[in-house]
């Protein structure tokens, strides 16, 4: 049977769905950097059996012998990784030593090397030139032979940690290359090769979106001494993009041939995408935070393109449906879109309805149909052949038409377990989209926040009670920086604390 004829309009929302997956950037950064004999001292307690008063040794990474190095690897720990919410000690899942920071001095200094300006280039294009990025100094880490680290995702340890630096110091070895994953796609950085290849004292480095999964293979010979990093960025507080404009524009060209179609949504309406990387989320009952110029790579561009267009982009957690109760009604909701992480389920509820009453939106996707010519019949994309417009008993808050799609029942967390490189602290990952506001063909493009939602033809309804455009100047407890809102800000409160 010949595919069916794709509608117009989920052709349209393709073009865009292509134009983003065309901006990808690479979610990570790595190579050697040269640094000084001087930077490349260790100070670190070795381990006595009774504890506080152990001696302070020496080494220096550019002239260490094995002896020293093996010296290191005894003062270490046993590394331990997160699984769920406890700190595990797994050697078939970690082998590795590792000292706290509190054990170690080293005398290499990360803001000095200009290796943040190099990591923020590659993986904070959105941030505007005042903003700096901190790292966090986390661990040393000791991986003799056979020693590795199987795949995992580094714990996020705040809404604006977005990422992980590993330095791994000049020592003779093999092995231990750092293997990442992400959306089907596979990188290799093997830090001994590249040492290797460098004349004179220098550092291996690697900076990834802590999203990204990776893993230590084993290493087969010396010793392989990492120094790990959290990576923050500060939240911005100026005007939003300092993306290249050539990075940008095809996603922006993509965009406007779009909203310059008059059949492209004519009435307005929202257009929802699925964010393609993870973020940390605050804790149960806070605000998401406001803090949009934070999203990581192709996002951050969707966000900056979306905001140069005045079109009120909005962050949210998306909870999707999936249980529907067709004895009941016709009614068809998608899911519910939070502006806040709710807290946990109590026994015996509706958690969809106790979203709705702490503020969540109700959503139906906009029905797309397509036209299937060799049975020349109308039918609906996502398979439900029931004309739910009639049927609606429940009305939804609004309608999205998705770019792209996101399908887990509950996308607030990581599913299943989670393997961290620490147990869970405070945040998790979650899984956002982006909600953009559309004005009515005519008025949709170039004209300013203000004139689309007087006059874009979505329903006075909808404006009141639906997506307020996020403040941008907005701090980290969101809601607080939205001045307009403070009625349902309060509901919201209250619903919240009802959890
Ligand atoms: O040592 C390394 O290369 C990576 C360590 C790591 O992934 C971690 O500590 O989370
Ligand atoms: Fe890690």
């Amino acid at each position: 049977m010949e595919p069916p004829a794709i509608s117009p309009l989920r052709a349209q929302l393709n073009t865009l769905n292509h134009a983003i997956n065309e901006a990808v950037t690479l979610p990570h950064v790595s190579g050697t950097l040269a640094v000084s004999f001087d930077d490349l001292h260790l100070f670190f307690k070795k381990p006595e059996p009774g504890g506080e008063n152990s001696d302070s040794c020496h080494l220096n990474f550019d002239t260490a012998t094995d002896d020293n190095l093996e010296l290191l690897s005894r003062s270490c720990d046993a590394a331990t990784f997160g699984r769920n919410n406890e700190d595990v000690l797994d050697e078939s899942y970690r082998k590795a030593g590792k000292l706290d920071a509190s054990r170690f001095s080293s005398t290499i200094d990360i803001h000095r090397t200009g290796l943040l300006q190099l990591i923020g280039d590659h993986l904070c294009k959105n941030l505007p030139p005042s903003s700096t990025i901190q790292a966090e100094r986390y661990k040393l880490n000791v991986y003799g032979k056979d020693a590795f680290f199987e795949p995992h995702k580094d714990t996020p340890r705040g809404e604006h940690m977005f990422g992980s630096l590993v330095v791994v110091f000049p020592t003779p070895h093999q092995g231990g290359a750092l293997i990442m994953r992400d959306k089907g796609k596979e990188w290799t950085f093997d830090s001994a090769e590249a040492i290797k290849k460098h004349q004179g004292p220098c550092i291996g480095y690697i900076a990834f979106y802590s999203d990204v999964e990776h893993e230590v293979t084993p290493v087969t010979s010396g010793y392989r001494v990492t120094l790990t990093y959290n990576l923050y960025s500060t939240p911005s507080t100026t005007s939003h993009a300092n993306l290249r404009e050539a990075s940008l524009s095809c996603l922006k060209d993509a965009f406007e041939r779009v909203l310059k179609d008059r059949t492209f949504l004519p009435k307005g309406g929202y257009v929802g995408f699925a964010l393609q990387r993870q973020y940390p989320l605050p804790r149960q009952g806070k605000y998401l935070s406001a803090s949009n110029r934070n999203l990581k790579g192709e996002d951050a561009e969707l966000m900056s393109v979306a905001l140069d267009m005045s079109l009120e982009p909005t962050l949210y957690l998306w909870y999707g449906q999936t249980d529907f109760d067709y004895s009941n009604s016709y009614s068809r909701l998608d899911g519910v879109l939070c502006n806040f992480v709710p807290r946990d389920q109590p026994e015996g509820e509706s958690f969809l309805a106790l979203l709705r009453q702490a503020g969540g939106k109700t959503v139906g996707t906009t029905i797309v149909q397509s036209y299937n010519e060799e049975l020349d019949m109308w039918y609906y994309e996502d398979g439900d052949d029931s004309d739910y417009y009639e049927y609606r008993a429940v009305t939804p808050d609004m309608d999205v038409s998705w770019v792209s799609q996101l399908n887990d029942n509950t996308v607030a967390k990581t599913p299943c377990i989670v393997y961290g490189n620490e147990a869970s602290l405070s945040h998790e990952y979650g899984r956002l989209c982006m909600i953009v506001k559309i004005g009515a063909y005519g008025k949709r493009y170039g004209t300013s926040v203000s004139d689309v939602k007087d006059s874009d033809g979505i329903s006075k309804e909808d404006d009141d009670d639906n997506i307020e455009g996020n403040d941008d100047e907005g701090d980290d407890d969101n809601l607080e920086g939205k001045e307009e809102e403070t009625e349902s800000e309060g509901d919201a409160d209250d619903a919240l604390d009802s959890l």
